[in-house]
């Protein structure tokens, strides 16, 4: 432990573990974690991994639905199971084929011009060490707020969903740290986390109820809008609402329905948010990383941002044409992955097979491990030197299988919001990386000898405490994130 930061996210032990015991080459291993945990089943290997997500789907791990219920709601997609698991990936689905996100993304262009480049510009100006945290947060949540409810909430009501998102964040935060936090404080955060959670409750059935009635009034068809809500209220008309009274829905589903969009608010917010950190903070690292991505954003958009903004919104596919700055963000989720999952034994099937060996799985947390997967050697050579070009392809290059980079995971509970977020960061990268240039503040490189750091990356003798991400809701960069910006030196 000692080798690690404060609280650093679960997912680098296990990696850690596994290189310290030479553990990767075997594919799977286990935990015993008794008396503070259950036991655990790491799969390290990525065909392991595929058998319990993608070759077919073991079910939530009870902890992980405990962890998740309070904050989301009984209804939330990312704390269910089964045939309700079905149903509710069955009404979201739609709300997130490619054609709906890229629909958003002159929306979200408008909005990275509008909140994200006015804060980077005044704190070029200022010359002030900030937080790429909080600047990130406020544009990932005003983006997934304007895409998932649309423009019908008030910046008031935006205000108030942030600070009380952040109240389930924080508290969320306490609940996985790997410290001890005082019980006070606990208290604290659990009593705000309630108040935020009733607020944010009633504020979405009513929302919900509202936007219903506005659909039936203004006769608005299935395909009108592309928004997430309005996508699974179109879909729903027929169903769920009484004939008599086109604009009443069911108690029950308006409560489905606000459960799964504070699911979704919650899940795309700090996710996007904490890998756009990342990415800015590699690309401070690595100056030819920079000058390659505008040499891209030259080639596709030109380098002018007004006609930029007008491609993206006439031209939306275009951005698929990014394939070195897909791969920048690729190869920052590949090495910050920020997502963590596990799942338990299939009823019925006590044993998982892996290269014919039957493993145990009875009463095991199930843990297919995406950070350490992305370390493995064998898997990504030369895991830790940041290398976007190894998703390119090439004559000579092979990239990397689906199966290797998974930090959407697989399968049928892979992230729904996958696309929406590449998008994102696509977006932020093409308005931002010409004109602005990043520096990270107050890294203290590693300095102690080998034998007392980390087996597992030297990552930290480049970048210090970054090198491991700290645990949050999900898992981020530590410390705030703390940056400088200057502008470019190039002429737009
Ligand atoms: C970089 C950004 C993101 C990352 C790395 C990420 C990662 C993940 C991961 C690892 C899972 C768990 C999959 C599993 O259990 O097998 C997940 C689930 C989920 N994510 Fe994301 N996510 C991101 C952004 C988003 C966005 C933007 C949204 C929606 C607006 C979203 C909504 C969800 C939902 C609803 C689930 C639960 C799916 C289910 O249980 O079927 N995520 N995400």
């Amino acid at each position: 432990m000692s080798q690690f930061p404060p609280n650093t996210a679960i997912g680098t032990y296990y990696t850690e573990i596994a290189h310290k015991y030479s553990l990767t080459e075997g594919g799977i291993f286990y935990l015993d974690l008794w008396p503070f945990g259950p036991s655990q089943m790491v799969l390290v290997n990525p065909d392991a991994a595929e058998l319990v997500t993608a070759t077919e789907s073991y079910p939530l791990h009870d902890k992980v639905r405990d962890y998740l219920t309070p904050l989301l709601g009984d209804e939330a997609i990312g704390a269910s199971d089964g045939e309700k698991w079905k149903v509710l990936h069955l009404m979201l689905a739609p709300a997130f084929r490619p054609a709906k996100t890229k629909s958003m993304a002159g929306v979200i262009a408008s909005l990275v011009r509008d909140l994200l480049r006015p804060a980077l510009e005044t704190h070029a100006e200022s010359g002030e060490v900030f937080s790429m945290e909080k600047c990130a947060a406020q544009l990932v949540f005003g983006i997934s707020s304007r895409v998932i409810l649309g423009d019908g909430v008030s910046k008031a009501q935006n205000a108030q969903l942030l600070a009380d998102m952040n109240h389930i964040v924080e508290y969320a935060t306490t609940l996985a740290l790997t410290t001890a936090t005082n019980p006070l404080v606990k208290a604290g955060r659990w009593w705000r986390k309630r108040n935020a959670i009733r607020r944010m409750d009633s504020f979405l059935k009513s929302f919900v109820q509202e936007r219903m009635a506005q659909i039936v009034r203004d006769k608005m068809g299935k395909g009108t809008s592309s928004t997430i809500l309005d996508t699974i209220l179109g879909n729903a008309q027929s169903t769920q609402c009484d004939p008599r009274n086109p604009a009443s829905l069911t108690p029950e589903f308006v409560r489905i329905v606000s459960d799964n969009l504070k699911g979704l608010l919650l899940g795309g917010y700090g996710t996007t948010a904490d890998t756009l950190c990342y990415v800015f903070i590699m690309l401070a690292m690595h100056p030819r990383v920079v000058h390659n991505l505008r040499t891209e954003h030259d080639q596709v958009f030109g380098s002018d941002p007004e006609t930029i903004m007008q491609i993206i919104q006439s031209t939306p596919n275009k951005l698929n044409e990014l394939h070195y700055t897909t791969a920048v963000i690729k190869e920052t989720l590949r090495l910050f992955p920020v997502g963590f999952n596990a799942r338990k034994e299939k009823p019925g099937s006590p044993t998982l097979t892996y290269k014919e060996t039957p493993y145990p799985t009875k009463n095991q947390m199930i843990i297919p491990t995406i950070h350490t997967i992305h370390y493995d050697a064998s898997v990504f050579p030369h895991p830790t030197k940041f290398d976007p070009a190894r998703f390119v392809a090439t004559e000579n290059t092979k990239v990397p299988s689906p199966k290797d980079w998974r930090p959407f995971e697989r399968g049928p509970r892979a992230c729904p919001g996958r696309d929406l977020a590449m998008d994102e960061l696509r977006i932020i990268l093409l308005l931002t990386a010409r004109e602005f240039e990043f520096e990270c503040a107050g890294v203290e490189i590693e300095s102690r000898p080998t034998t007392q750091r980390a087996q597992h990356t030297d990552l930290d003798l480049r970048m210090g405490g970054l090198a491991f991400q700290e645990m949050g809701f999900s898992a981020k960069a530590r410390g705030g994130t703390m940056m400088r910006v200057k502008r470019s030196t190039l002429e737009s």
